[in-house]
């Protein structure tokens, strides 16, 4: 007997516990599919990635819309749906600008019952017992009373009204609007993907962390940003200052400091006697808000340049470890006339557009200072010890993986390295050749052994993590070279460019994502490739290679958005097919409570399926099915026995 017949056994002893649970299973595979939401490249931007959290991607409103278009005015209704996506903060503005009490308590009651209305809509899709589980405990009695009462008999309809009467009476509305608004945001979506990058560039990925850590259902695919995270916490010093370098770029380093405790003193010192106010490594300030004190700006900046200098010195160390990581390109600092400030690459000679290489021995252009050394050392004792930071990505490992099979559709960030004619490339290492899949299980099993092993600071799957974030074949990068030297040294601008992997081109064409759904070992006539990481420029096209493949870079990144032109993209899938959800830029979590301003958002249809989707044709659906099986064969049993 198989260890779920046994459980099944002990779960269900007598005939009639299992006749209950086929009865409650089959009903189960009749509903239909739950709506999964997908996001992508959220990037520190925690006040836009939480208001489409809240909102469902427009979900909500299209529940208010279908329940009360024409009974209420379109202004009501938006009114509504803010209450539903900020209930603490729109109770508090009401109230405050209500003129009576019987005002306000005529408002409670009318609010109550349209929030019940907005439930009753939301749960349908639902078990009983599912629909509990979304509630706050404290309100399941009064919630499901008013959830289930019909009011067709005027004693129910009694009933029901006393109820709202009571809550009104006893202060309790505030507190029941406010669960219940948090229990219809929770049914609107059942499920949620974030394809990648939930980290840098942005000033708040700690809140986004903690908004997923109490979200109900959830997986992530990692991305290169995440990565150099979850590196630094494996012990990585390369990792340490990608991330450092990308937080001072952008004027973040508060994350590290501030959310997540880590004291940049001893680097603060050591860059400040070493380093001048240059400007290509002054912090990029995106906001206007962002206005940074002279000083700010000069400290940030030596900062900036020390560790990407130890950057640079640990990446010539790294690339001269593993020639089989075929990085040379990058290893530049032996190229440098540090007298005549030029540089050599190939055979062409560029002239350096400043200096800041005083920590730099010629002879010897990677060793680390002895200072620097001890720099490197402290920052790798910190992360190694950041508690909440560890706690993050923790849940990120857990919840995490380098691509996720889900309902038929296939998920990762980046790319699957792939030669111009569309064969998977190879990444040979100790005698052993990896593709596809395979790779991306390599890389994934490299990255549990290095998260596992904080202390080992230059084992081979360290260095791994540190490949995913910017090797060529690394499918969560997908360019043949970072050329972030060049970008801060070098004018030419020829020579910044990072070439994509022929990946990007193939995408388009529909026998190559049948064939990326075959090598993972889906149904390549029903799913799709579903992608982040590259920005939709103005006038590209989200949706590829015969609807296929589908890439939302959600483009939540303020840097990013005048390339894109929009607030980005995300994606629904419900019972009736695919969404492609484009979104305007958010503006603020005030202008939304107090003007109603919602993201503006617009829908595609990507694929309409032919018949309603239930959870029969879902991955639970099939596991039920299994489950199923077995109880009918105990039943079988019985009737013998
Ligand atoms: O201009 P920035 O922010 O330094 O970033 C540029 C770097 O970011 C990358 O685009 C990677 O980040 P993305 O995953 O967000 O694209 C690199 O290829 C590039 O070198
Ligand atoms: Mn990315």
């Amino acid at each position: 007997m198989s260890y779920t017949q046994e459980l099944l056994r002990e779960k269900f002893p007598a005939k009639q516990d299992v006749v209950t649970e086929i009865t409650n299973l089959e009903a189960i595979l009749n509903l239909p599919k739950a709506t999964e939401h997908f996001v992508s490249d959220v990037h520190g931007e925690y006040n836009a990635f939480d208001h489409t959290l809240r909102n469902g991607s427009g979900n909500v409103k299209q529940k208010i819309n279908e329940n009360f278009g024409g009974r209420l005015t379109p202004r009501n209704i938006q009114e509504f749906a803010t209450l539903i996506y900020y209930p603490e903060d729109k109770l508090a503005y009401r109230k405050k600008n209500v003129a009576t009490q019987d005002e306000l308590d005529q408002w409670y009651l009318n609010t109550i019952a349209r929030l019940v209305e907005v439930l009753k809509i939301t749960a349908t899709k639902y078990t009983r017992s599912k629909v509990r589980k979304a509630m706050d405990p404290n309100y399941v009695y009064i919630t499901e009373e008013l959830l289930y009462n019909d009011q067709q008999e005027l004693d129910k309809r009694n009933y029901y009204n006393q109820i709202l009467h009571n809550l009104v009476a006893l202060h309790q509305a505030d507190e029941f609007i406010t669960v219940t608004c948090y229990t219809i945001q929770r049914l609107v979506v059942d499920h949620l993907h974030v394809i990648g990058d939930i980290y840098d560039r942005g000033p708040a990925p700690d809140k986004i962390m903690d908004t997923l850590m109490k979200y109900h259902s959830v997986d992530i695919q990692w991305g290169n940003h995440d990565i150099i995270w979850l590196g630094a916490v494996s012990g990585s010093a390369l990792c340490i200052m990608n991330l450092l370098r990308i937080c001072a770029r952008y004027n973040n380093l508060s994350i590290i400091e501030d959310a997540y405790g880590i004291n940049l003193r001893h680097l603060s010192m050591f860059a400040e006697q070493n380093y001048t106010d240059i400007k290509a490594f002054r912090p990029k300030t995106i906001e206007d808000s962002e206005v940074i004190s002279a000083d700010e700006r000069k400290q940030i900046t030596q900062i900036h340049q020390a560790v990407a200098m130890i950057q640079f010195k640990l990446e010539g160390q790294i690339c001269q470890r593993h020639p089989e990581f075929k990085m040379n390109n990058i290893v530049l600092l032996d190229k440098i006339n540090y007298e005549n400030g030029t540089i050599k690459i190939g055979d062409k000679t560029y002239p350096l557009t400043c200096d800041c290489f005083s920590t730099i021995d010629p002879k010897d252009p990677y060793k680390l200072t002895a200072e620097e050394e001890k720099v490197t050392r402290s920052l790798l004792d910190s992360f190694e010890n950041a508690a909440k930071l560890r706690k993050h990505l923790n849940f990120m490992m857990d919840k995490g993986s380098m691509y996720k099979c889900y309902n038929g559709n296939l998920l990762f960030h980046g790319c699957i390295p792939v030669q111009k004619d569309g064969s998977f490339q190879l990444f040979e290492f100790d005698g052993k050749k990896y593709q596809g899949k395979g790779l991306l299980d390599f890389f994934e099993k490299q990255l549990r052994k290095a998260y596992s092993e904080p202390q080992k600071n230059d084992d081979l799957a360290t260095d791994m993590v540190w490949y995913l974030w910017q090797g060529p074949l690394s499918p969560l990068f997908g360019k043949h070279a970072m050329t972030t030297f060049a970008r801060y040294f070098i004018e030419d601008e020829d020579i910044h460019v990072e070439k994509k992997n022929a990946y990007y081109n193939l995408r388009k064409e529909e026998w190559f994502c049948r064939k990326l759904l075959n090598e993972f070992g889906l149904n390549a006539d029903e799913g799709h490739v579903i992608n982040g990481h590259t920005p939709v420029k103005k006038g590209s096209q989200p949706i590829m290679a015969n609807k296929k493949m589908i890439v939302i870079d959600g483009g939540y990144s303020k840097a990013y958005q005048p390339t894109t032109g929009i607030g980005g993209y995300t994606l629904l899938y419900n019972s009736y097919g695919l969404q492609l959800v484009t979104h305007h830029p958010f503006t603020s979590k005030e202008d939304a409570i107090k003007n109603g301003r919602d993201i503006l958002s617009t829908r595609r249809v990507v694929n309409q399926e032919l018949k309603r989707q239930t959870v029969a044709d879902t991955d639970t659906g099939r596991e039920i099915k299994e489950k199923l099986q077995i109880l009918r064969n105990m039943l079988a049993d019985y009737k013998q026995s």
